[in-house]
């Protein structure tokens, strides 16, 4: 079992480390649920709660898990998509937003005071564009590695957990073909409005999804090479981000459509690879809730919201937070001297 999985060589040096994950403590998960049917209430009431609170102490491998350090990191990417007009925002926003995120006036900044989590911000060659993926490949495997190996860098080794969040105009095409390329279906059933595209914006993200899974057919299949044919560097510093963290068993909040996309190109592997992963929201774009049939998992939260930066993870931290509250400090039937049933 690696402890660490990055720098590799090549996509198949990776797939190895892929075959070979470390998993949840189940004995620290068994001892948690144990306390939680002690605690004094009927057994069950706190419904998610309970789940989040097992669900920790699997992967901090204690049954009285706790979060000293939570780390959020926004990463940001430019694509060369965009050349299709499939956003409604210029290009440039990526970089002034990451201005902004560094100046402390974004949303992210403000709900991660707010839930407490440290905020890094990893901008990603953004003077240089992926490719356009209706005329060949986004990134080469180097390229891919590269932007992996510089998200699991990213982890704070102190972090208990990690909540991801992306930044990145362009990307929710970019998402809707990730998904589209790793769980079929037809375009119409992954794109939506992202920033705000009108029904001619939409109709051409559907296009160039189509336009760019004629163009890859022979990779659909191979995750890695999904990634490499459709993904930007976001997406995949998020791949590497989250693989990082499951290295040291450190659990991850996953954010909105574009996020979870990201993340989900991994599902196929089939490794359990996304089991140290929960999902902060259900994102108002409409290819969210398919995507997360698609990968088996429940968003903690659905607040309408679809900004990205991770803001959806950062709000579903408030949550885990009063999870971990409640697992901790309530008292149990005996030591409160309650009856059972
Ligand atoms: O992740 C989401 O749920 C989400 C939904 C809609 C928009 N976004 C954000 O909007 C940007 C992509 O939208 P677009 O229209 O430029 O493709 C990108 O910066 C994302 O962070 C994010
Ligand atoms: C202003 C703005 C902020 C964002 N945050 C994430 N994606 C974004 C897209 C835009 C356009």
């Amino acid at each position: 079992m690696s402890d660490t999985i990055f720098p590799v060589s090549s996509f198949a040096e990776l797939r190895g480390r892929l075959a070979r994950l470390p998993e949840a403590s189940t004995a620290s998960a068994a001892a948690a649920r144990r306390r939680q049917d002690d605690l004094t209430k009927p057994p069950g009431s706190l419904g998610r709660l309970e789940e989040l609170a097992v669900f920790m102490a699997g992967w901090q491998g204690n049954a009285r898990p706790a979060i000293g350090r939570a780390q959020a990191v926004v990463f940001a990417g430019n694509h060369g998509i965009c050349a299709q007009r499939v956003n409604p925002f210029p290009q440039e926003v990526t970089a002034q937003m990451v201005e902004n995120f560094r100046a402390g006036g974004a949303a992210i900044n403000q709900l991660c005071r707010a839930s407490g989590a440290e905020l890094s911000v990893v901008a990603l060659d953004l003077d240089r564009p992926t490719g356009d993926f209706t005329q060949g490949p986004a990134m080469t495997e180097a390229e891919v590695l590269d932007a992996m190996a510089r998200g699991a860098a990213a982890l704070d080794p102190r972090a208990d957990i990690l909540l991801l969040g992306e930044m990145g105009i362009g990307n929710s095409t970019v998402a809707a073909a990730l998904a589209r390329a790793s769980f079929g279906g037809d375009g119409w059933d992954w794109v939506g409005p992202g920033t705000g595209s009108d029904p001619d914006g939409i109709a051409r993200k559907v296009e160039a999804i189509e336009a760019g899974v004629a163009l890859h057919a022979g990779v659909l299949g191979d995750p890695l090479a999904v990634l490499a044919a459709f993904g930007g560097r976001e997406q995949a510093a998020i791949c590497g981000a989250l693989l990082a963290a499951r290295a040291r068993r450190v659990p991850v909040i996953l954010d909105g459509f574009i996020c979870t996309a990201s993340a989900a190109v991994l599902h196929p592997l089939g490794t359990g690879v996304l089991d140290h992963c929960l999902v902060g929201h259900a994102s108002a774009e409409p290819g969210h809730r398919r995507l997360l049939s698609a990968i088996e998992k429940r968003a903690l939260l659905d607040l309408g919201m679809r900004l990205g930066e991770g803001s959806g993870a950062a709000v579903a931290l408030g949550v885990l937070r009063a999870a971990l509250e409640a697992h901790n400090g309530m008292a149990t039937f005996a030591e409160a001297g309650i009856s059972g049933a």
